[in-house]
């Protein structure tokens, strides 16, 4: 793959509002079939590499988890041209040896949301796409490779829970999580990973660890005030390991879900209505000519 295929999109989560770093930078506002992305995209090329960065919650963090216009966000990503997406997000620990300020390269998601369009297709077209592997094992591998060479400590591997919010989780909440077996909890990443797959780009998430929840009886609950504090204090570390995996993105494999949706759409071509593919071509038209 040559650097000129390859455009990163870098999702910036609570505390990443900006990236600094970049050439060429262009501020691009897009409207999508299904309405605004958070806000407008920064687009540059970091060391010779494209890239297209969106604060997940708009500059100023104006947009809750669950109003998030998780579809258009991606579909501008799409359009732009990502092939990849890096997510960077705060998370709460689940386990004692995920420390605040570590990170976490996390390979699995379960779902605990409850109202959130995530699908691009409805309304006339099915499909289903693979999704037993949610983040891309390529892409995560190169990120973990980005945090040794950048010296900061990851553990690789880890289920993300995707909470609805936006209130934190209650204690039995916590504590059942943590039963279950899962590492981190978040609200924003799930359906971004779906609607990746769905439009075909390599989707993984860089969890910055910034509480322990409210299960942990030696360390305080969860506030807002405490993951912005180590959000903050971490932030030049996610940023540095952003600039580190771009590069090997471009060096990299092509995304191995470039034609994720090759064996998935169900309905019959003759079945696709005129509208349904003006909205969808960005994503089917590939496979309907
Ligand atoms: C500010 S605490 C809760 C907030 O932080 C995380 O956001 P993001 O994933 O965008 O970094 C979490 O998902 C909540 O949205
Ligand atoms: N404890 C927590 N629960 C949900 N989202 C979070 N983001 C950061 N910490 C979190």
């Amino acid at each position: 793959m040559t650097q000129s295929d390859v455009v990163v999109g870098v999702i910036g989560g609570s505390g990443l509002y900006e990236m600094d770093g970049l050439e060429d930078v262009r501020e691009v506002s897009l409207a999508t079939p299904f309405g605004a992305p958070s806000d407008a995209y920064i687009t540059g090329t970091f060391a010779g590499v494209s890239m297209a960065f969106l604060p997940r919650h708009g500059r100023g963090h104006r947009i809750s988890p669950s109003e998030l216009n998780f579809r258009a966000n991606i579909w501008g990503l799409k359009k732009l041209g990502a092939t990849h997406i890096v997510s960077v997000s705060a998370v709460g620990s689940m386990r004692e040896d995920i420390v605040p300020g570590e990170f976490v390269v996390i390979d699995q998601f379960f779902d605990r949301t409850r109202h959130r369009p995530d699908t691009f297709f409805s309304d006339g077209i099915v499909a289903h796409v693979l999704f037993a592997d949610p983040v891309c094992p390529d892409l995560r591998l190169l990120m973990l490779e980005a945090c040794r060479e950048a010296g900061i400590k990851a553990h690789d591997g880890g289920t993300y829970l995707n909470m609805e919010g936006p209130q934190f989780s209650t204690r039995a909440e916590s504590k059942i999580y943590r039963q279950w077996g899962v590492d981190v909890i978040g609200m924003t990443n799930l359906q971004e990973a779906k609607l990746a797959r769905e439009a075909e780009m390599s989707y993984a998430t860089l969890a910055m660890a910034t509480d322990y929840d409210c299960w942990h009886e030696g360390h305080d609950d969860v506030t807002v005030e405490a993951v912005l504090e180590v959000a903050h204090r971490n932030v030049g570390n996610a940023r540095a390991v952003v600039k580190a995996v771009v590069p090997k993105i471009a060096a990299g494999p092509p995304s191995r879900f470039a034609n994720a949706l090759e064996h998935a759409i169900m309905t019959s071509k003759e079945h696709i209505s005129p509208e349904v593919r003006e909205r969808l071509g960005l994503l089917i038209d590939k496979y309907l000519d």
